[in-house]
């Protein structure tokens, strides 16, 4: 019998609706910065919680640090971070403070610094094991796709109900069945569920996940998931984006009629928006 991890007990039973909206903005929902004090940040930071735009942010500045990095990039100025990022240097320069880095005068940032202090934050420090369910189009194009290790998200588990799947490796890994969702979750210690199932199947599917100790869950399917309080759940939806971009369209045709564009802002899931 395998330990079941992370089951809901007393007030955590509670489910609540989570994931219906993409916060966008810098006001708001917050979340709360782990310990960050190593490296010289000020302790200060612990108490201070960032706004959720500003997280997205963080995640977009990690991927050009990384990508830096590789480079053999040891310092970066903030002016070449935030063109990188597509954001206003003093847009930046106010996400980093959050971590307590404020950079060094005719210098910039040391990169490894700023990569390390910002995994510590975004919680990188140790790998997130993922499973997929519904091995679709969708399913199977995450299944497959090679990026998510390399940035700590290894895909250990993917299910599906149909027959014809089942057993079958998608990306390397056999397909399950969705029954098994809470022994082989809590086998494989995966943390973080990916629902890319008909909007139907997704409540059941999210509650098995719970079940097997899962604790995020990004949810594809266009519904809005009930979960125990201290289960995370992120909504994906394309068309959601497309409406963004769309409203920002219309903004800048109705501000900017010779077409000039305006400050750049970054969208709750970490989309660069030109607005
Ligand atoms: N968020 C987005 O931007 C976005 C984009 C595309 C699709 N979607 C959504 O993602 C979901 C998947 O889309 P798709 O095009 O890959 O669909 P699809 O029909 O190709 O795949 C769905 C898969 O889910 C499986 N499935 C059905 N019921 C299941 C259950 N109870 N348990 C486990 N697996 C089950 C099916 O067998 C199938 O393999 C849909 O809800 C769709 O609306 C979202």
């Amino acid at each position: 019998m395998v330990a079941q991890r992370g089951r809901r007990n007393g007030a955590a039973a509670h489910k609540r609706t989570r994931g219906g909206a993409t916060p966008d903005a810098d006001n708001a929902p917050t979340a709360e910065i782990p310990a960050v004090a190593e490296n010289g940040a000020d302790p200060e930071v612990r108490a201070k919680s960032i706004p959720e735009a500003a997280v997205a942010r963080l995640a977009v500045y990690l991927r050009i640090l990384s990508a830096m990095a590789e480079q053999g990039a040891t310092t970066v100025s903030s002016e070449e971070l935030s063109t990188a990022a597509g954001v206003n240097s003093a847009k930046l320069r106010k996400d980093l403070s959050y971590l307590g880095s404020y950079g060094t005068r005719g210098v910039g940032y040391e990169v490894a610094v700023l990569v390390g202090q910002i995994e510590r934050v975004l919680g990188l420090t140790r790998q997130h094991k993922v499973a997929v369910v519904g091995i679709g189009n969708l399913g199977h194009a995450l299944a497959n796709y090679g990026g998510f290790p390399g940035r700590g998200f290894p895909v250990e588990a993917l299910f599906d109900i149909d027959p014809d799947l089942i057993g079958v490796p998608v990306g390397g890994i056999p397909v399950t069945h969705l029954d098994d969702i809470p022994q082989v979750c809590a086998d494989r210690q995966i943390s973080i569920g990916v629902i890319a199932t008909p909007p139907a199947a997704a409540q059941t599917v999210c509650d098995r996940l719970v079940e097997g100790g899962v604790q995020c869950i990004l949810n594809f399917a266009p519904v809005v998931l009930q979960v125990p309080e201290h289960v995370e759940v992120r909504k994906v939806d394309l068309a959601v984006e497309l409406q963004i971009l769309s409203f920002h369209v219309a903004r800048r045709a109705d501000n900017e009629p010779n077409g000039k564009v305006a400050e750049s802002t970054v969208a709750g899931n970490g989309a660069v928006l030109q607005s």
